[in-house]
Parts: C-alpha cells; structure tokens; sequence
C-alpha cells in the first residue's frame, strides 16, 4: 500500500498542502506521498469526477484528502479556491503549481488563441495561484513553500514554443518571487521533469519520444512517483535553505541539445 519512500512516515503530519492537477499522474503521486507522509492535501482541477475518484482511493488509504474543482485560467475561482481552504481548514502551508500542459504544433501552426491559452494555463495560472496562496499566509502570519512544475527547457523546444516561452517564465519568476517573498517565510522552487510515463503522454508520437529516451544519459521515462520525492525534499525541513531554484528530474535531458515534438 502507498509508494514506495525515503521519508519518514508522519514527515508532514500537521500540514495542509494544495496541489493542482492533483488527480492525475504527477500531480497524484505527490499528492499520494505527502498524504501518507501525514499531510491533509487538497486536490484542485477542473473534472470534479476525476479529483472525486483520487480523493476516494487516497482516503481509502487514510489520507486526508479532500478536493475543489477550480480553472486555474480563471482569476475570479483561484480567489473562491484560496477563500475555501481559509474557511473550511483555516488556510495551507504548501502549494504545488502542477497543472498544467500544451498540444504539440509547429510554431507557424498556432493561433494567437492557441498560444494565449497556453500561456493563460502554464504561467498566468500559475501566477494567480501563487499570488492568492502568498497574500493568504502573509495576512495570517504564516511561513509556506511552493513548487511549479515545469519543463525540462533545454537548448530549446521545436514544436512547444508556446509551452517553453510559458515554462521558462515561470523559471524566472520562481527566482523573482523567492526573492521578493524569502522574507515572509515562502520558499519558491521549481522542478523541471523531464518524460515522465502518465496518460499526459498520450497526445505525442511515441517514435519521437522512444528516440529521445535512448538518447538520455539514463535511458528511461521517469516515473511519477520519482518527482514526487524530490517535491517531498524540497518541502521537508531538508529543504529549508532552498529557494529560487529549479530541480531538473529528468535522467539527464537537460544536458541534450533540442529534439522536436512535431
Ligand atoms: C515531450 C513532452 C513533455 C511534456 C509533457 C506534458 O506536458 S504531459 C501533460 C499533458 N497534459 C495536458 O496538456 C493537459 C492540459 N492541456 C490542455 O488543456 C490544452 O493543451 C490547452 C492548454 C491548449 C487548453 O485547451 P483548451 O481547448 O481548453 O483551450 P482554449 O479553448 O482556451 O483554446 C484553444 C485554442 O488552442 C488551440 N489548440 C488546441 N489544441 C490544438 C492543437 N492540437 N493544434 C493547434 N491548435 C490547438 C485551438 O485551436 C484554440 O485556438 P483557436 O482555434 O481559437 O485559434
Ligand atoms: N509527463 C511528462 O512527461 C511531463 C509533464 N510535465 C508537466 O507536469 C504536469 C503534470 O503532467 P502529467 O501528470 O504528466 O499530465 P496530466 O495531463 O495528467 O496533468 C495535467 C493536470 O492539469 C490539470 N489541469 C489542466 N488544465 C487545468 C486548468 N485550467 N485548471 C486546473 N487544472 C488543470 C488536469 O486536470 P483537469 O483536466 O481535471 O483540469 C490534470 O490533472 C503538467 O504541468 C505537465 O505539463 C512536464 C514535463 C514532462
């Protein structure tokens, strides 16, 4: 039962962490580890039926789960998610910014619609739910942690303009906003993965992935639950003189050159 883990059981036991896209792939095995790791953890996406059945399987594991169905493009529910976890359990420590994702297009195959939406999803989504999570610990006096999942950026990404240009903001602003919020106790890290083996992967030529795979230095997908435990790091008191940085988990790829999704 449970993943498989170097941590200490009960390591989080008083905390409360809201991870997005928590239902499926990475975003459920984090969610899965900080949960058996003692953790309340709180699922936001937008498929109620989806974050109902995650939260149903991990209780039935004596987790403390519970789930809010939010868009995260959209600002107006980012403010009602922050609202909720205030009211029904009095706010959270940790937010993990795993939502997020693109379609595959050559560059000179996308709409100003199609960028803007990934744009919309990956950083400003990102950007609303940090903001909300930051104002609500700094009004309550409260020290926190965030993580962004992001990509793994290397020399450039033919076919994700619009996801690389998105997830290398996000890089930047995980170093702006260390800065800016070190002194209210919120360390902001991010984590760039590199192929990790979910459903996520569906929508790409799986010839193109097989061929980047044999070229990694460690020549495999990742799994899930390997990103999960460097989050779990960078939450625990391990992780306490860490902040701005990026944690590539990604069997060496980003030390290739570019390789093309399309
Ligand atoms: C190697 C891989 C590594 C990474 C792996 C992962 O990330 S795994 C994780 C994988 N998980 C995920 O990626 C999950 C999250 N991803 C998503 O929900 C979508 O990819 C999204 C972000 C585009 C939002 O979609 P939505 O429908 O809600 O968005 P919307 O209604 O706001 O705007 C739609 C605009 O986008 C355009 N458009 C859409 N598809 C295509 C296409 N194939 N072609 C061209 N264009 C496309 C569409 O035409 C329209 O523009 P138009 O016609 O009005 O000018
Ligand atoms: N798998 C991989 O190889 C890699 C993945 N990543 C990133 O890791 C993250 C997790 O991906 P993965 O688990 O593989 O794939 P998934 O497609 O399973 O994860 C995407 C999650 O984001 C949620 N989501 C999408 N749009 C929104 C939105 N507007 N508001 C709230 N939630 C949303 C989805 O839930 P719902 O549909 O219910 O909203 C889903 O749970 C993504 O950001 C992805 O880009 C990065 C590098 C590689």
């Amino acid at each position: 039962m449970g993943q498989e883990t170097i941590f200490a059981p009960q390591l989080f036991k008083g905390k409360t962490a809201l991870i997005t896209g928590g239902g499926t792939g990475i975003g459920l095995a984090i969610s899965q580890l900080l949960g058996q790791l003692g953790a309340h953890v709180i699922l936001v996406s937008r498929t109620a039926e989806t974050l109902e059945k995650a939260v149903t399987d991990l209780r039935s594991e004596n987790i403390q789960a519970d789930f809010i169905p939010a868009n995260i493009r959209k600002e107006q529910e980012v403010e009602e998610v922050f609202e909720k976890v205030s009211e029904r359990w009095g706010g959270c420590d940790f937010l993990i910014n795993n939502a997020g994702g693109q379609f595959a297009a050559p560059a000179l195959d996308i709409s100003a619609n199609g960028f803007r939406a990934v744009v919309d999803l990956n950083l400003q989504g990102t950007w609303q739910m940090s903001s909300a999570f930051a104002r609500m610990l700094i009004e309550n006096g409260r020290a926190g942690r965030i993580i962004n999942i992001v990509l793994c950026l290397k020399s450039g990404m033919p076919g994700m303009v619009h996801a690389a240009a998105a997830r290398a903001g996000v890089v930047n602003m995980t170093k702006t906003l260390a800065y800016e919020w070190g002194s209210h106790g919120i360390n902001v890290n991010a984590i760039a993965p590199g192929t990790i083996e979910t459903s996520g992967l569906q929508q790409y030529d799986s010839n193109q992935l097989e061929q980047s795979i044999n070229r990694l230095p460690i020549s495999r997908m990742g799994k899930p639950e390997e990103v999960a435990e460097a989050a779990a790091y960078l939450l625990s008191p391990a992780g306490s003189y860490i902040t701005g940085t990026t944690l590539e988990i990604d069997g060496g790829e980003h030390l290739m050159g570019a390789t093309n999704q399309v």
